[in-house]
């Protein structure tokens, strides 16, 4: 898979993201994710009309259940042909597990979300209670996730090189909480821009406001691709 920029579509009606998209020559092949916002508004048949249109696709839901549900719904999202899928790392081994199962047979990656970019060490030790180094906790999901046979982790870009280093090179480390300009963080708290998130390795960036909200979304996506591919 060639290293993508993933435009996460956090829109709040379908015309507004389609006129998004217009803005897009025809031949442009996008990357989309399709977060919790879309989804639930506008649920699968959305995600099948762009498939349909040709752009590669993201399904961002974030499962979180026990592994007989997670299971049961990824083999549902199986049928769907959409290349990469999230679970939480923190519903634990065997709920990883079995959504890799539930994905067999299709070429839908499998993506543990680590810890999530919007939460830093603060959050981590007084709201989670978690006693590790944000970037330790990050790299124990991740070979949580690496053992029990997902194909990457979704983490901030500056913990690429830990999990690497703690899986396999080949693992995917797909990076959002990314910003071109330091200034404009909003929620995010572990950000890194596009040319640093690629010096660290990472696999894809995905970017969701920093195109989204811009004035011209198409220039603010080449910018970022122009940085990127670098
Ligand atoms: O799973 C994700 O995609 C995700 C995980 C995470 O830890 N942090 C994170 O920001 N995301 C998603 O990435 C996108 C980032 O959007 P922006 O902050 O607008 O660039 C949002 O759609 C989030 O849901």
């Amino acid at each position: 898979m060639n290293k993508p920029v993933i435009v996460a579509l956090d829109f709040a009606d379908d015309f507004e993201c389609i006129n998004f998209l217009n803005q897009f020559p025809k031949d442009q092949k996008l990357f989309l994710k399709i977060g919790l916002e879309m989804f639930c508004q506008f649920g699968y048949p959305f995600v099948r009309n762009l498939r349909e249109r040709g752009y590669n696709i993201f399904l961002d839901l974030k499962l979180h259940d026990i592994p007989n549900t997670v299971k049961r719904t990824c083999e549902m999202i199986a049928k769907w042909d959409v290349q990469m899928l999230t679970v939480h790392a923190s519903g634990g081994a065997e709920m990883i597990a079995a959504a890799k199962k539930g994905l067999a047979g299709s070429d839908t990656k499998l993506l543990a979300v680590t810890q999530l970019t919007s939460l830093g060490q603060t959050e981590l030790r007084d709201e989670l209670q978690v006693p590790l180094k944000s970037q330790d906790y990050v790299t124990h999901l991740a070979k949580l996730a690496f053992d029990n046979k997902a194909d990457g982790v979704i983490s901030s870009a500056l913990e690429v090189p830990m999990i690497k280093q703690a899986t396999s090179e080949d693992f995917l480390c797909v990076t959002p909480g990314i910003r071109p300009k330091a200034s404009q963080v909003e929620d995010q708290k572990r950000v890194a821009t596009p040319a640093k998130a690629k010096t660290l390795g990472s696999d894809a960036i995905v970017v969701g406001r920093p195109i989204t909200l811009a004035e011209n979304g198409y220039q603010a996506y080449m910018n970022i691709c122009k940085e990127w591919n670098k």
